[in-house]
């Protein structure tokens, strides 16, 4: 049994290994200080829960084998925390699929059209939710704040019934409890899942969602009681939203919210978590003033004006957890800089009061530096993934009260002197180019319209013109291939022959389903912005930097540790192959500028607009080799430029003035009659519209389906939008193939608000998580749609 704070304790650890440089012994005996993490990846230091996950999808193990995985995961990553130290250590951070997901399962807030019947809610209706079914679509998916992470958005309105319908928090705390580790069980906070959430159908436009929250609150009460019960003695709520710019009504709620859960929570220490960037100054004064709550966390990484507001107003006895390690990144700490950060806030708050922390939860960075064998030494030196975070944490902790390991230290500050010196960072011509750039607007001088003229003079495209968002399925034999090459088991010309035959078929795919504007697939392609780090200069890649995007999806974001630039031509070989294959318009694709920097690890040594335009001119050079090889549609993926905006309006003009010009600059070099595409994932559009017409791109492809067609109402609002545009027809995370009659439906909603001779039919994003056997039906229907509405509309002339 451990008891936090007083008992020391000692046991095997089998499988881990926690820091390169001290944690390496089989047996520990740690006594934990005041540390604290917020949460930690779930997926695995080698993605074994994806892996369990699909094949528990795919009918391959059963439900048994799945749970067995995700217990050995939970159980290594608490002993591991126990061993470095850790005094709050997190538990209901796992999750098989989402946690605001599990949050609706455990509010039993279940749309009706799953056909759930009350009682526990298990892995079919969970799943279902989560991914569809054969006869349902999935709930919808949007963007986790900032983050590449997606959460389900939960659906409410009214009708909801809302019932105790999953104990997992309580399982899992009982589970960690009965290995010797007793945790903090770790809550969606009441008034942010709300306000993530949106309402039901039919009510989009008149329901108050925070008017749920007397119908939450009950359920979160049933498991406070259960968890206290179980021995509990902290719990923490993420009000993550609390860093938005809230309005007062939004504020009263969590007033309202955590007074009424006061007497619930008589005998247990709440904290508060609050992440991803500074508080605002009222919402500072309503968090700290809220009854009952013992302790805040602070993101003090991305936060430097809440470090203000708690050296002037931080309440005294109560907990502050210092987020000063940083969640979203994969360097290491500035343990000496942290340090003397810690020790100011120690006058401020006491020495008892204060908890070492990470700035949000470790889920969003990568899991285990250990097992990245092939990195170099130096850049892996300047590098602390989610297991080394926590030693980090430890390590300040123990400093702080006094056990300063003093070797440690001395090895962290020897690294942050080599990546501050290192001759491998900088570049001087690409950072006097960069710099040129500013000041400058970079606009292509002839206007949309007569460049959309003089390109469908070239290209000679039909009404609703078709076209796919660019990879084709990613299928398993076509990994094997890639990673047979990267590990030298094939040559260079066997590796070239597999990937020309995959492009071929997708070509003749294309060109069968009778597709107008076509795509070479992306077989070459681990990921799209993996794939362009791994060509330039100034990136660096790892073998696991694995972190998960949605469900069982992993993104392995490149690192961004120097200047960068572009050594040689990247897709224009495949491109080039690919348009020699057909008569018809193949897209050159690639990867925009900023959604390089936003799914990457960035450095953090200069600002990020620096990077974007150093990247932006390495594009700008692919653009202009394509275009010279006879590309004549390019297209320019920005999916993540909306992502990237920061989470305070304040601060919108600033990154969309520095985001949009980014993206002019890669293609203002180019003639009129090259068609340039961008494309967007994730409809939430309505706020930034006109930075989007701004980018001026002259078609652009955007996620619309999954979101009820939020998209739309933009402008069935009125505004005016000149260029080609392609709102997405169907929803490409989900197997569920949509048939002729519902895509037609669609596109006549598009029709009804956009001019026809701009609209294209396209489906919602890339088709590479999907099977052939999918995509190929999916892709008729899309066919058959246009060619009917094509007749209708010729018909109707
Ligand atoms: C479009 N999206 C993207 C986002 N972010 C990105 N960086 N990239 C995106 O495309 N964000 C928003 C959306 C949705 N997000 C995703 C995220 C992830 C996927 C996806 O399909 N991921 C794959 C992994 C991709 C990858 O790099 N695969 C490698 C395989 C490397 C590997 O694991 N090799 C293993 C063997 C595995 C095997 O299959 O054989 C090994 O070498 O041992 C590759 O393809 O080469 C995933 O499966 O999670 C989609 C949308
Ligand atoms: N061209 C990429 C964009 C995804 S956002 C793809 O098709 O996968
Ligand atoms: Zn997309």
């Amino acid at each position: 049994m451990i008891l936090f704070g007083s008992v020391s304790f000692c046991f095997t650890v089998k499988e881990r290994s926690f820091n390169l440089i001290q944690f390496s012994k089989v047996k520990l005996s740690v006594r934990s200080m005041a540390s604290h993490i917020v949460g930690y990846p779930r997926m695995g230091p080698k993605r074994e829960l994806k892996f369990a996950l699909e094949s528990f999808w795919d009918g391959k193990s059963s439900a048994e084998d799945l749970q067995t995985v995700a217990a050995d995961l939970r159980s290594s990553i608490w002993k591991q925390m126990a061993a470095a130290g850790i005094k709050y250590i997190p538990s209901n951070t796992f999750s098989y699929y989402d946690q605001v997901l599990d949050t609706t399962t455990m509010l039993g807030a279940v749309p009706p059209r799953y056909n759930w019947n009350g009682g526990e809610i298990g892995f079919d209706t969970y799943f279902s939710m989560a991914r569809g079914n054969a006869s349902v679509p999935a709930m919808e998916m949007t963007k986790w704040f900032d983050t590449n992470y997606h959460y389900i958005v939960p659906e409410l309105g009214p009708e909801v019934k809302f019932s105790y319908a999953s104990h997992k928090a309580v399982n899992e705390y009982k589970e960690a409890k009965a290995l010797g580790v007793d945790t903090v069980p770790v809550f969606v906070g009441p008034v942010s899942y709300l306000l993530l959430s949106k309402p039901a159908k039919g009510v989009e436009k008149t329901f108050d969602l925070l008017s749920l929250l007397d119908k939450i609150l009950p359920i979160y009460k049933e498991v406070i009681a259960e968890l206290k019960a179980a021995g509990a003695t902290w719990i923490q709520f993420d009000e993550a939203t609390l860093v938005k710019d809230l309005e007062a009504h939004q504020l009263q709620a969590f007033t309202k919210a955590y007074t009424d859960l006061q007497s619930a929570c008589s005998g247990l220490n709440v904290l508060l978590a609050t992440y991803f960037a500074d508080v605002p100054a009222d919402a500072f004064k309503t968090l700290t003033t809220l009854p009952g709550v013992a302790g805040y966390t602070f993101d003090l990484v991305r936060g430097e004006k809440t470090l203000d507001l708690i050296k002037s107003s931080f309440p005294s006895g109560k907990y502050l957890f210092a987020g000063v390690v940083d969640g979203r990144n994969i360097w290491a700490n500035d343990l000496a800089g942290s340090l003397s950060v810690l020790e100011s806030l120690e006058a401020i708050v006491g020495k008892d009061k204060l908890v070492v922390s990470t700035s949000s939860s470790l889920q969003h960075t990568a899991v285990d530096l250990v097992n990245e064998t092939k990195l170099d030494d130096e850049i892996k030196s300047w590098l602390a993934f989610a297991a080394q975070k926590v030693v980090e944490v430890g390590a300040l902790a123990k400093a702080l009260a006094g056990q300063k390991d003093e070797a440690f230290f001395a090895a962290n500050a020897a690294a942050q002197a080599s990546r501050k010196s290192s001759p491998r960072v900088t570049n001087e011509a690409v950072q006097k180019a960069a710099a040129a750039l500013r000041g400058s607007d970079h606009r292509r001088a002839t206007n949309v319209s007569a460049r959309l003229e003089a390109q469908q003079k070239k290209l000679n495209l039909p009404i609703l013109p078709t076209t796919t968002i660019g990879s084709f399925p990613q299928t398993i034999e076509l990994r094997r291939v890639r990673r047979e090459y990267k590990a030298k088991k094939i040559s260079e010309e066997e590796y070239v022959k597999a990937i020309k035959e995959e492009i071929y078929k997708v070509v003749k795919l294309q060109e069968d389903l009778d597709i107008d504007v076509l795509v070479h697939g992306e077989p070459e392609r681990n990921d799209m912005v993996e794939y362009f780090g791994e060509q330039l200069s100034g990136f660096a890649f790892t073998a696991n930097g694995w972190v998960q995007s949605y469900g069982s999806r992993c993104v392995k974001p490149p690192i961004i540790y120097g200047d960068v630039s572009r050594p040689k031509a990247m897709t224009v070989f495949w491109s080039t192959m690919a348009q020699e294959m057909t008569k018809r318009p193949m897209k050159g694709m690639l990867t925009g500028p900023v959604t390089i920097l936003n799914w990457s690890f960035v450095r953090n040594d200069q600002p990020r607009f620096e990077t974007c335009y150093q990247i932006a001119l390495a594009i700008k050079d692919e653009v202009e080799d394509l275009e010279k090889a006879g590309i004549t549609v390019i297209q320019i993926d920005e999916a993540a430029l909306r992502e990237g905006l920061p989470l305070r309006k304040a601060e919108h003009a600033f990154y969309l003035d520095w985001a949009v010009h980014s993206f002019r600059i890669t293609n203002v070099g180019v003639q009129d009659t090259t068609q340039i595409h961008t494309h967007m994932c994730y409809s939430n559009f309505n706020d930034i519209i006109h930075s989007i017409i701004n980018m001026d791109a002259d078609v652009i492809t955007i996620e619309n389906s999954r979101s009820d067609e939020k998209l739309l109402s933009v402008f069935r609002e009125g505004v005016k939008y000149g260029a080609g545009i392609g709102p997405g027809v169907y929803d490409i995370h989900s197997p569920r193939i949509p048939s002729t009659e519902e895509i037609h439906d669609r596109i006549n909603k598009m029709l009804a608000v956009l001019e026809t001779n701009i609209l294209w039919v396209n489906p919602d994003c890339g088709l590479k998580t999907r099977k052939y056997g999918e995509v190929k039906p999916a892709l008729e229907n899309m066919v058959a749609a246009a060619k009917k509405l094509r007749a209708a509309l010729a018909s109707a002339k």
